[in-house]
């Protein structure tokens, strides 16, 4: 059968049909072939589209604008902190002034202030403007683009109420009289005061005062327009008749205080004001009505009468009656009509929550602020047990002691580092642990040469660590396994009883790297050549061996750079055996174990990449084989297609 189609084929190929059948063949895979084209030019314009869209998002692409009003805002920018903080001040003034215009006598006050209402007005409409100019990230991008800006704030919901606050409504003189009640639409720019807030709370360093200064302000914006509605329910009510049991306002509850006049006015008539004859709890009952009478004729004209205005005596009752009904302290004259028997719960239920609101606000500020020095003292406390427990000698008791108070004085268990550098992204962490230590690790002889990207990648592999007064750092003959930074204090090298002092190491130094740099001919090998020790408290960074080999192998002549400066200080004190220098283990920094360990590592690594890569070229196998078949399959159909219509025309011909 093979044999026939075989033969068949042959005889096809060799025919003029055989030929066309091939030519057609070939056409199909060339219109496939342009439909894909196609296909592929048509991603190819979506994707410079794409591309073309992305670089106009980009900062560094986008066409050069000039002039002032092409500007764009940096919402993180000190300049628009300033615009906030100024923009809040604006906002402040209805929040204050347009309850206070309750109070009639004020009024003549706050029509002088139109032309600052004018300012304030003025400088809404620019923020409105400003905020249309705000920068927003999009995909990571911060977005430039005017008319996208614009699109941006158009969206936004603050928008609104930026239209809203420049509306002039007093214009429209739809308040009659009510002029400063007009102003009220401005109080939608209060929302620009929690902004405030927010940008303050990311750059202030005492967020805990920050946050007090907040809850007062808040209590105090609440008091003023609770005591503001209670003077205007007041009014209702006619104050001016109202009597002192009354639970309106009336001027009966804050009288103009009455102070003798004698010290001042007649200093000879000292006697008469410091006697104690005005007692009259001594008195009968009905002697009380006269002696009274009589002391009001003799304190007549010795009185000077503190005159306060009708508007301050207001307000003050007004805020006083305010603050005391929402703190429920209350004490006050009770309500004695359905209103204002409503009005007086509405507010002790509002005061209640800003109780409970104010006393777990402070309550958390204080814990906050207190938290690290608690805990500390726990940890504190928790050592002291310890020692008492564990019958720790007095001297080693006071030393722990003392270390306790050295590391909270300097800042040490005041911030948890491991915390931060947890929550950070590695490299911002880096960027700012590099901002701290770079300064150091600069000072430091040993790698004043280094390529300053082998010092960043050491500052992120040091840890900071404490030593007491006279506290070992390490002993001569042990095995070199991390290298030290003095940071702060002095250390002392000495000798192996520690009686001789050969030196002692300011802050900037480094010392323990002689035995871990694996130095060729150092006849110490990798063991400590001296005993160092602490002198007082010294605060020390600790660079570890594996690290430190970990960070030289990606930088030789850094490597080389130090094992030059190592040789040096060993030639110094003759610690060079030249006979030893061949008989080195390589450049490797460690023993033998260390090294086939390493290797060990370096062949797993090896295995994973071959891993990977047997892993796609089956893949890519795989696939090549499906899209081979598809294609045969395409081909077969393709073929017996064209044998079918070969057909049919050769069946039309026969039949003309
Ligand atoms: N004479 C010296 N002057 C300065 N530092 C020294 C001296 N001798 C030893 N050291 C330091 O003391 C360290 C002890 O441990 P290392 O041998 O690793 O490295 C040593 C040097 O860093």
């Amino acid at each position: 059968m093979s044999e026939v189609v075989s033969t068949t084929s042959s005889a096809r190929r060799e025919t003029l049909g055989g030929i066309v059948y091939r030519i057609y063949a070939l056409r199909g895979w060339v219109r496939r072939a342009r439909k894909r084209l196609h296909l592929f030019r048509k991603n190819d314009v979506d994707i410079e589209t794409n591309f073309r869209e992305a670089i106009r998002e980009n900062p560094e692409e986008e066409e050069e604008k000039s002039g002032i009003f092409h500007f764009t805002v940096d919402e993180h920018s000190n300049s628009f902190y300033l615009w906030t903080c100024l923009i809040s001040l604006v906002a402040m003034h209805p929040l204050i002034f347009t309850a206070l215009s309750v109070f009639n006598d004020i009024h003549p006050f706050l029509r002088r202030t139109g032309p600052f209402n004018l300012i304030f007005d003025l400088l809404n409409i620019m923020d409105l403007i400003v905020h249309t100019r705000i920068e927003y990230v999009e995909n990571g991008v911060a977005v430039k683009n005017l008319s996208k800006l614009m699109h941006h704030r158009l969206k936004s919901k603050f928008f609104i109420l930026d239209v809203i606050a420049v509306v002039p409504a007093e214009s429209l003189e739809v308040f009659g009289q009510s002029f400063f009640w007009a102003r009220i639409n401005r109080l939608t720019k209060c929302y620009r005061l929690f902004d405030f807030s927010t940008q303050t709370d990311t750059r202030t360093t005492s967020p805990h005062a920050f946050g007090l200064f907040k809850l007062i302000f808040i209590c105090l914006v609440i008091f003023h327009w609770n005591g503001c509605l209670y003077f205007h329910i007041s009014k209702f009510y006619n104050y001016t008749t109202a009597r002192l049991e009354h639970w309106i306002f009336s001027y009966d509850k804050i009288i103009n205080p009455i102070l003798a006049a004698c010290v001042t006015d007649i200093p000879n008539d000292k006697d008469f004001c410091d006697t104690d004859d005005f007692l009259i709890t001594h008195l009968p009952d009905n002697e009380v009505q006269s002696t009274v009478t009589s002391f009001m004729d003799t304190w007549n004209n010795k009185t000077r009468t503190l005159k306060f205005d009708n508007f301050f005596r207001q307000y003050a009752l007004s805020f006083y009656w305010s603050a005391l009904t929402l703190v429920t302290l209350g004490e006050q004259p009770s309500p004695c009509t359905t209103f204002q028997n409503a009005f007086e719960i509405g507010d002790t239920l509002l005061g209640l929550v800003i109780f409970a609101v104010i006393v777990g606000d402070v309550g958390n500020m204080v814990v906050a602020i207190n938290l690290r020095k608690s805990e500390f003292e726990n940890v504190l406390d928790g050592c002291k047990r310890f020692m008492v427990y564990r019958k720790v000698p007095n001297l080693l008791r006071k030393k722990a002691v003392e270390y306790f108070g050295y590391v909270w004085a300097h800042g040490g268990a005041q911030v948890d580092e491991e915390e931060i550098a947890e929550f950070l992204p590695p490299r911002l962490f880096g960027e700012i642990a590099v901002e701290i230590h770079m300064d150091t690790l600069k000072k430091v002889k040993l790698f004043e040469d280094c390529d300053p990207r082998l010092l960043y990648e050491l500052i992120l592999k040091l840890q900071l660590r404490v030593y007491s007064p006279m506290d070992y750092i390490c002993k001569k003959g042990e095995v070199g396994t991390e290298m030290y930074i003095v940071k702060e204090g002095f250390v002392e090298v000495v000798s192996e009883d520690g009686q001789t002092i050969f030196v002692t190491l300011p802050a900037g130094f480094v010392f323990g790297e002689l035995s871990i740099l694996n130095i060729p001919g150092n006849k110490n090998k990798n063991l400590r050549t001296a005993s160092v020790r602490s002198k007082g408290y010294s605060d020390l960074y600790v660079l570890d061996k594996e690290d430190l080999w970990e960070a030289l192998r990606e930088y030789p002549q850094a490597k080389d750079s130090l094992i030059e400066k190592g040789i040096q200080i060993l030639e110094k004190d003759k610690m060079i055996d030249p006979n030893m220098v061949d008989d080195e283990e390589g450049d490797f920094g460690g023993s033998i174990e260390e090294y086939l360990e390493h290797l060990e590592k370096e062949i797993l690594k090896i295995t994973t990449i071959v891993d990977d890569a047997e892993k796609s070229i089956h893949t890519s196998q795989q696939r090549m084989k499906t899209r081979l078949f598809g294609m045969e399959m395409e081909l077969i159909g393709e073929m017996r297609r064209m044998g079918k219509g070969r057909k049919n025309r050769w069946k039309g011909v026969t039949t003309f």
